[in-house]
């Protein structure tokens, strides 16, 4: 099959809260994308290599991942949502999203899903240190990458438009 047949693949990044799977959820509905959740792709294969205690989770084995993601990702048409972006092989995505939200926006969303103390403060700092941005600056071509904003609900409007005529554009020229 030719490369990329199904599409372009595109990552979407981030702190936990700020909006991946909202955004990546509707894109696919909106599109003929695929959604690759990778706490899901992990927890489907058992694609784990031990438990966090700091954070009280499991830890995903990064290359088995990487191994069961290999040949659809080589196909194309997939839209990855994960909050750490330097172990993909750089050459799996064609663009990259990094979505921001205001720490106290992000401080409220994280303790409604019912995170406290240190993981609560450690993921409101990794936001405030622009830690995935700077990761995802770090790891793929700074042209590929994108920093969106995701507040409020007409930030994710704009968002999902951006990506939607992203995606229209690179199937016209692919
Ligand atoms: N742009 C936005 N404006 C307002 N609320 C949002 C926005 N994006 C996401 N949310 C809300 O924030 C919470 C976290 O979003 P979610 O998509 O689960 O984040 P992530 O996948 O990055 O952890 C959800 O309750 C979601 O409805």
């Amino acid at each position: 099959m030719a490369a990329r047949a199904h599409g372009p693949n595109i990552l979407i990044t981030g702190t936990p809260g700020t909006g991946k799977s909202t955004l990546a959820a509707e894109l696919c509905q909106r599109s003929t994308l695929n959604y690759v959740n990778i706490g899901e792709v992990a927890k489907q294969g058992d694609l784990y290599e031990g438990w966090d205690h700091i954070y009280e989770c499991q830890m995903i084995d990064e290359d088995r991942v990487i191994d069961e993601l290999e040949e659809k990702m080589g196909q194309g048409g997939n839209i990855v949502d994960y909050h750490s972006c330097e172990f993909f092989p750089e050459r799996w995505f064609d663009i990259v999203f990094v979505l921001r939200t205001d720490n106290s926006i992000l401080y409220d969303r994280l303790e409604s899903r019912g995170y406290t103390g240190k993981k609560l403060e450690d993921n409101v700092q990794c936001e405030i240190f622009q830690t995935i941005l700077e990761e995802a600056r770090d790891s793929y071509k700074e042209e590929i990458v994108h920093e969106l904003f995701s507040n409020t609900p007409e930030e994710l409007e704009d968002n999902l438009e951006k990506v939607l005529s992203w995606i229209e554009h690179w199937k016209a020229t692919h």
